[in-house]
């Protein structure tokens, strides 16, 4: 057979790989289907006759490539092993991801995510993204779920796997693609590491524990961790994009949608049509393993293939008319899957999430659903491939599904369930709120074991952040206006049984955290003088329960880098003035922090890793009087590309004055041993320059949190919060302790509306009769008098004491000469004749409960609307109305999450003679980005036309008053400019 040398395609670009890759391999395929291709430093292989050889002889093509990119971005697994190594790890995968399993236990929950997410993106409304509001949260969540990364959310599967795969196709060899994919292979080790025991004490259907409990293989953790990755990178792109591709496919082929809704059999064809004609998985290499021919092309040993599948499915040799979408060609093998011994483990599972799942509840949910006619869909990707953006519009939302279908979904309102809510913290509180919303008429009552409530709010946030602790002001609205019961002094477990509980409410809901400290797993991790950080910031807020403080050291090691780690390092070296307007527990802080004078922070990860938020860094940075010193971060480069770099060269930049303290940071070292042999004398580290013994007094570990004793449940049992219909967890009991307190309002959202649905099957009645008062049960106003003693106590530079024993606690509560001031009154009444909208954009929620409030003090007369920019595009805005925006800052001084969608679009809007004002609430503390998301949104109207009446106010979460009270005087000023400006419009 004669052979000709690799035709040289030297007029390929990535770019324009990147923007449309099928004219440039249509050309390749004229051309015979296996070129060198400069660009690349590869040989391309383009035609289906080509690429199937490849598949099926790995013996000649080896997936075990030297120099892969793919193992530099994700390490070492399967899919660049060949057999029989390939095999023994595939066959690890397996159990978790074959079809019969997909169907009996992944299938259901497909569905529940699926509801979930297409429920947010409806309530953003239309002009909401296909893509980044469904498809990619619904498949990072299923992902996570499949893997059992119970310690990660779906957005940190998100930021992996796409940087982790942008590693993979980083053929241009960028450092940034590099960096990041880096810190992404680190953040997955981080958690891997974390949650693994877990897995290893509770075995269950995920795929980590499954992999943990190989009969026959005790696979490397290496080879867990590099697989893992893989599965992370390519377990949620296909689907996602899948998903997309065939909706864009649907949307674009209005005859053939309507054959798949009318026959939802159809719905597997339009998902193997979807990935024929534009494959996800778009590329993959091979290395040639000696001298061969391929299709007449001679490729020598060692040669690096690229094979493009992409290309072979619109193979004109196999297809008729291969570039047109169309579910009614005749059936061929396409290869999105990959043939022979690699083919696709993850098939099955996609398939189940896109064809049985999503595909037809989108299409059967939104009547009308089409591509936006204002913005672009873009697609992009030669590598991976599919859509990048997908704004879509819709006409009407049909009810969920059986689950939840009409009558009984809305009839669920009138039913009227009892609830009882164990736990007062963030959790439960917004359990609380949202179950208001979502069932009025039901009866919520919050049980707590103290008289005091909002536990993590009261005892965990420290006691120098007022501001996150602010969030306690919105709870008080529950419990004054929104007629939810406080019960407090009670513990569920001791004075009442769960089961009591249970037989008392229709439904319970356990919120009540997990408080103990996790072990320090190294030798010497439990002698005297190791402390848990918990215990330490429970001391500095003044919890009943802790006893009393110790003394600590003049040298202190603190084990974390996460923000509870900084947390504690901040509060032992704050001064008086430093605490000025705190309410710490004074005598627990002079106990602990009197004698330091040197405190180490160990944190196993390199800086742009490290667990904690940037400006926790720059506070401590700012703290007078500390000479920081730095090992073990490397060169700290200042061009401003890393926030967390930035953040720790902040610290070397700080004078000192006279130096009070020494914190010593230390990256990347991991604690190895704590030496006794009674009580601590040193901590042992090892760095990449070997083990360091640090002589110490005291260590206070902040690694992660666990269930106390006594905790009501296994925690971290459900996904959803369903224990079963009736018993439900939430917060860190559910989803484990991670998340901040504005995913806690998320969750419970998401609980709320499990709780609906159960209420609206019937799996939850309405027939409980409740729990009668228990001896020594405190209630609300027994709080308030707590509240008002505490502040009375206080002196002038704290916010209050706190009374730190149960009996003092008690005591307040039950102090009938304290005469509490009246509860909040409902409005000042202020009014005007033109008609407003309230719009807010929050997290946390505060920002909707000053809206709420301002709509009170605009009076019942009134023309007043409130409502969420999530449901609000800029169309929707009414020239006739006058608009107030309530606006938090979130991330690095950006709009809250919810509303991104409003203030992007808010750049092709078109709004002269709109008027508005402006509300921001921020937190001063973050200096460089005080208020800046509410100034973006003020910004964007401004710059559609739209008119600001009034000054632009704003609220400093870090300061005494409450957000409420600076809005309504703000709404003064803004009502009297309106009056103004209305009365320049009649005059002219
Ligand atoms: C993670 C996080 C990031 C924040 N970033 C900023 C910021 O950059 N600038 C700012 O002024 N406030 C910032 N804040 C403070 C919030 O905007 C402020 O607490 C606000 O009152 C919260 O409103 P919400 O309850 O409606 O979400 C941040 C708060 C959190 C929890």
């Amino acid at each position: 057979m004669t052979s000709i040398e690799a035709p040289v395609a030297d007029w390929v670009t990535i770019p324009d790989l990147y923007r449309d890759p099928f004219p440039i391999y249509e050309r390749l395929r004229a051309e015979g289907g296996v070129h060198w291709v400069p660009e690349v430093g590869r040989y391309l292989i383009t035609s289906y006759q080509a690429v199937h050889e490849t598949e099926l002889a790995q013996d000649l093509y080896s997936a075990d490539e030297e120099g892969s990119l793919q193992i530099r971005a994700m390490g070492h697994s399967m899919l660049r092993r060949d057999d029989p190594e390939h095999y023994l790890e595939r066959k690890a995968w397996q159990p978790v991801l074959r079809p019969g399993v997909v169907k009996r236990t992944w299938t259901a929950m497909f569905r529940r995510n699926a509801e979930r997410y297409l429920d947010e993106m409806i309530a953003k409304g239309p002009d909401a993204d296909l893509i980044w509001d469904f498809a990619a949260p619904y498949s990072a969540e299923n992902l996570r779920q499949i893997l059992g990364l119970r310690n990660a959310t779906q957005e940190d599967l998100q930021r992996w796997s796409q940087t982790l795969i942008n590693a993979t196709a980083n053929y241009a060899d960028d450092p940034e693609v590099w960096a990041e994919g880096e810190r992404s292979f680190a953040e997955v080790d981080a958690a891997l590491d974390e949650i693994l025991p877990w897995h290893l004490a509770n075995p269950n259907e995920s795929l980590l524990s499954t992999l943990l409990r190989i009969p026959d293989y005790d696979m490397p953790m290496e080879r867990i961790r590099a697989n893992i990755k893989m599965t992370i990178g390519g377990g949620l792109n296909e689907p996602r994009d899948a998903l997309g591709v065939a909706a864009w496919a649907m949307l674009t082929h209005p005859d053939q949608r309507a054959a798949a809704t009318a026959d939802p059999a159809l719905w597997h064809t339009v998902f193997d049509e979807s990935l024929r004609w534009i494959a996800p998985i778009g590329l993959y290499s091979r290395q040639v393993t000696r001298d061969t021919v391929l299709c007449g092309v001679r490729l020598p040993a060692g040669a690096r293939l690229g094979i493009c599948v992409l290309s072979a499915n619109r193979d004109e040799n196999v297809w008729t008319d291969a570039d047109r979408f169309d579910i009614h060609r005749d059936v061929k093998p396409h290869l999105a899957f990959s043939k022979g011994v690699h083919v696709c483990l993850g098939a099955w599972v996609a398939r189940a999430e896109v064809a049985d799942v999503a595909l037809p509840m989108l299409f059967e949910r939104l009547d009308g659903l089409a591509s936006c006619p204002t913005r672009a869909t873009e697609i992009g990707g030669w590598v991976f491939r599919g859509m990048t953006n997908m704004p879509v519009v819709w006409d009407a939302v049909r009810d969920a599904g059986p689950a939840a279908a009409a009558p009984v979904a809305s009839g669920a309102r009138d039913v009227a369930p009892r609830v009882a809510i164990v736990g007062s913290g963030p959790s439960g509180c917004f359990t609380a709120q949202s179950l208001r919303r979502a069932l009025p008429a039901a009866s919520v009552e919050v049980f707590d074991e103290l008289p005091a409530p909002y536990g993590l709010v009261r005892y965990g946030v420290a006691a120098d952040h007022q501001g996150t602790k602010s969030v306690a002001r919105q709870f008080d609205r529950l419990f004054t206006v929104e007629g939810v019961r406080f019960r407090g002094n009670v513990r569920v477990g001791t004075d009442v049984t769960l089961d009591e509980l249970r037989r008392a409410y229709d439904a319970v809901v356990l919120a009540t955290g997990l408080h103990a400290d996790a072990a320090l797993p190294v030798p010497g991790g439990s002698l005297e003088r190791v402390h848990g950080a918990g215990r330490i910031t429970r001391l500095l807020n003044g919890h009943p329960d802790e006893g009393t403080a110790p003394a600590l050291g003049a040298t202190v090691a603190v084990i974390g880098h996460g923000n509870v780690a900084l947390d504690v390092a901040r509060l032992l070296s704050r001064d008086a003035e430093g605490l000025v307007g705190s309410d710490i527990a004074d005598d627990a802080h002079v106990r602990l922090a009197r004698g330091i004078r040197a405190i180490h922070l160990i944190g196993r990860s390199p800086v742009a890793s490290a667990k904690f938020d940037p400006v926790m860094v720059r506070e401590l940075a700012g703290l007078p009087g500390i000479r920081h010193v730095v090992h073990g971060a490397g060169d700290l480069p200042g061009d401003g590309k890393d926030a967390r770099v930035d953040a720790v060269r902040s610290l070397l930049e700080t004078d000192p004055g006279g130096e009070r303290l020494r914190i010593e940071w230390w990256f990347g070292h991991a604690p190895v041993r704590v030496e006794g042999p009674d009580r601590v004398t040193a901590m042992v580290v090892a760095g990449p320059e070997g083990e360091v013994s640090l002589p110490v007094d005291d260590v206070i570990t902040a690694v992660g949190f666990a269930a106390a004793p006594g905790t009501l449940v296994e925690p971290g049992t459900t996904d959803d919060g369903r224990i079963e219909p009736g018993l439900y967890t939430a917060g860190w009991l559910r989803r484990g302790p991670r998340g901040t307190i504005p995913d806690q309002r998320v969750d419970a959202r998401a609980l709320a509306r499990t709780i609906t649905d159960d209420v609206a099957s019937g799996a939850v009645g309405a027939t409980a009769e409740g729990l009668a008062d228990l001896p020594g049960e405190t209630d609300f106003d027994g709080w308030r008098r707590i509240d008002l003693r505490e502040r009375l106590g206080a002196t002038p530079d704290r916010e209050r004491v706190k009374l730190t024993s149960r009996a003092a606690l008690l005591d307040a509560a039950r102090e009938a000469s304290l005469t509490l001031p009246p509860e909040p009154a409902a409005g000042v009444g202020l009014s005007t004749e033109t008609p407003v909208t309230i719009l807010f954009a929050t997290e946390s929620g505060g920002a909707e409960l000053v809206a709420q409030e301002l709509e009170g003090v605009l009076g019942d007369g009134a023309d007043v609307r409130v409502q969420d920019l999530a449901d609000t595009a800029p169309g929707d805005l009414d020239p006739a109305r006058m608009h107030l925006v309530v606006s938090a800052t979130y991330g690095d001084g950006e709009v809250p999450t919810s509303a991104r969608p409003f203030h992007a679009a808010l750049a092709g809007a078109e709004l002269a003679g709109l008027r508005y004002a402006v509300f921001g609430m921020g937190d001063r503390s973050y200096t460089k980005t005080y208020s800046r998301g509410s100034e973006l949104i003020d910004e964007a109207l401004a710059a559609a036309g739209a008119v600001r009446v009034g000054e632009y106010g704003r609220h400093d979460a870090s300061g005494p008053i409450s957000a409420a009270e600076v809005a309504v005087e703000w709404l003064q000023g803004v009502l009297a400019e309106l009056a103004t400006v209305d009365a320049e419009r009649v005059a002219v």
